[in-house]
């Protein structure tokens, strides 16, 4: 009986094996097809590495694509193209054809692809329109406009946002770096909680406190969001898992309408009360609510009863410009839905990036002591103890230098975020049809040694001239170009400057005791390129008068 019921095992377990290859055999065969059809459908894309079946190239990519996709690039030149599992993608290297590409042809370079993952549920079941992840149209440039004129109205550059968040952000800051004693830890947690902090101010108005769970359980949702991410970037590619029952999938869903929910519950003003900053200023939220919500309902009025001398009531400074308020459609730009989802976007894209620039800008100070006792030095006898403040940039451009090269070098999106072609486009004598994706490759710009000899060498003396002043090269773009270039570029520049001169007047960083340099090569590109695991001891620098 034993013996039968083991053969009978065996018959079903081989059966259902040959099934299972029969099956993706015959799979394999109908998608080369199918790949061959489309392939000479798409015959004029530019060549590149042939890949696998059903894969394509994604199973060479490894944890660093963008190191991969800029070696390819010496290979089959600054335009290619490559097939990541059934998706055809035009890889762009090289700051000319980058250029080109974003500001020549800036239009038909500028949608963002269908991808599973663009498709959280504000995009998806409530179909909010935000700016990150949308397809590029008059609108979508409407909102990227007015959000990057509120930044500005809203005091970003200037002096007085700092002393409304920064300030409180950063005492909170060094009183936890203080506390840590010098003893080695990981400053991830810490830093990303101040950044995220002032992300909040500025779109909902108000803070959250450290260690209050409902904080704490908000930015791991959203560090959950992108490891989600990471994983399921094969569903991007291999669209058909989309469609299996998958747990991660289910997760995906719930993570992300998790994130949405509390977004909404802020913007609304529920949670306020309990946390509000006592430097409370005006929010991209509550600016929305209140002149916003105040024109719309002018206009509404005045479609009702048009009275000649009626004064239109002030908006803001950022619509009014250029008398162009008639032609904004209002509700296309400014419906709530659109609010929120714009406020998740900024939320999302807004502090992830600027923390992890500054953990490898402070893993950088710790392994190149020579150059942190520099930028001390410049802080030291141009500010003492006094506070660093914007305006002082001009007088402290090692300091800034020093900046760039840290954003030059590990550069923090190496791949931007995914583009699409509007339309058909001929291009280096390629055609490219509407709606392709296509990777811009920063990464292959900040690293070329034709722009930066001995690229891998940190070496902030690159950005300054003989008399010691900061340069722009043309070819440093680590926020992108044309339009879809970061909107939130200047908020960055100021946290990045803000943080690190700060952190830099207070504290030394230095590897701990005996433990090795990590290995670089070991930083790991999901939705950011970060540095691998590593702990620093933060040492108190003490009064300097
Ligand atoms: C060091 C910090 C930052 C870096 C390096 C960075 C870089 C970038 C890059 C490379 C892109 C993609 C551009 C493209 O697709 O061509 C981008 C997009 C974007 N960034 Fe940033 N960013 C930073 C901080 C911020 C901050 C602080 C915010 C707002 C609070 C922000 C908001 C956005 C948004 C909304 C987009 C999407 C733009 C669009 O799709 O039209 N970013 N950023």
């Amino acid at each position: 009986m034993g013996a039968l019921q083991t053969i009978c095992r065996q018959l079903i377990l081989y059966t259902s094996l040959r099934t299972v290859l029969v099956f993706t055999l015959v799979v394999m065969v109908i998608f080369m097809i199918f790949q061959t059809f489309r392939g000479k459908q798409r015959k004029n894309l530019p060549p590149g590495p042939w890949g696998l079946p059903i894969l394509g190239c994604l199973p060479y990519l490894g944890r660093d694509a963008h190191v991969v996709l800029t070696r390819w690039a010496k290979t089959y030149g600054d335009v290619y193209s490559v097939r990541f599992g059934t998706v055809p993608v035009v890889v762009l290297n090289g700051f000319g054809v980058i250029k080109e590409a974003l500001v020549k042809h800036g239009v038909d370079f500028a949608g963002r692809p269908d991808l599973f993952t663009f498709r959280t549920p504000h995009h998806r079941g409530l179909r909010y329109k935000g700016i990150l992840v949308e397809n590029y149209d008059r609108q979508l440039e409407e909102r990227r406009h007015y959000t990057m004129r509120l930044f500005r109205v809203l005091g970003v550059g200037r002096t007085n946002l700092e002393s409304a968040i920064f300030k409180s952000q950063l005492e909170v800051l060094m009183k936890d770096l203080t506390n840590t004693g010098g003893k080695a830890i990981d400053i991830f947690p810490i830093l990303r909680d101040s950044v995220a902090n002032i992300t909040l101010g500025i779109i909902f108005g108000f803070r959250l406190v450290h260690n209050d769970p409902q904080y704490e359980g908000i930015l791991d949702t959203v560090h959950k969001m992108y490891e989600l991410n990471t994983k399921l970037n094969v569903v991007n590619f291999v669209p058909f898992l989309e469609k299996l029952p998958l747990p991660v999938l289910k997760e995906f869903d719930e993570v992300s309408t998790r994130l949405v929910l509390q977004v909404i519950a802020w913007f609304k003003g529920q949670e306020n009360n309990k946390h509000v900053d006592s430097n409370h200023m005006k929010s991209f939220a509550n600016w929305y609510k209140t002149d916003v919500l105040k024109y719309k309902q002018y206009e509404m009025d005045e479609k009702v009863t048009l009275k000649e001398n009626d004064k239109k009531p002030a908006l803001n400074d950022s619509i009014q410009a250029n008398g162009q308020e008639k032609d904004v459609k209002l509700d296309s730009i400014f419906s709530e839905n659109q609010i929120i989802s714009v406020a998740i976007d900024l939320f999302m894209a807004g502090f992830e990036t600027v923390t992890t620039t500054l953990r490898w800008g402070f893993l950088y100070m710790a392994l190149h002591p020579e150059i942190q006792a520099k930028v001390q030095e410049e802080i030291d006898s141009n500010l003492g103890d006094q506070n660093p403040s914007i305006t002082d940039k001009g007088a402290l451009p090692y300091t800034e230098a020093t900046i760039m090269e840290i954003q030059r070098l590990n550069y923090v999106l190496p791949l931007a975020v995914p583009h699409s072609t509007t339309t058909d486009v001929e291009f280096h004598d390629y055609t490219i049809p509407k709606d392709t994706m296509v990777l811009v490759n920063l990464w292959s710009v900040m690293t070329d040694p034709v722009c930066w000899p001995n690229p891998d060498k940190f070496d902030p003396q690159r950005h300054l001239n003989e008399r010691g002043r900061t340069i722009r090269h043309d070819v440093f773009t680590p926020f992108s170009l044309g339009k879809r270039s970061c909107v939130g570029a200047a908020l960055a520049r100021m946290e990045l400057f803000l943080f690190f001169t700060s952190l830099m007047q207070k504290f030394t960083f230095r590897l701990p005791d005996g433990a090795s340099a990590p290995v670089f090569e070991e930083g790991t590109l999901a939705s950011t390129f970060s540095p691998p695991y590593h702990q620093l001891c933060v040492v108190s620098r003490g009064p300097k008068t």
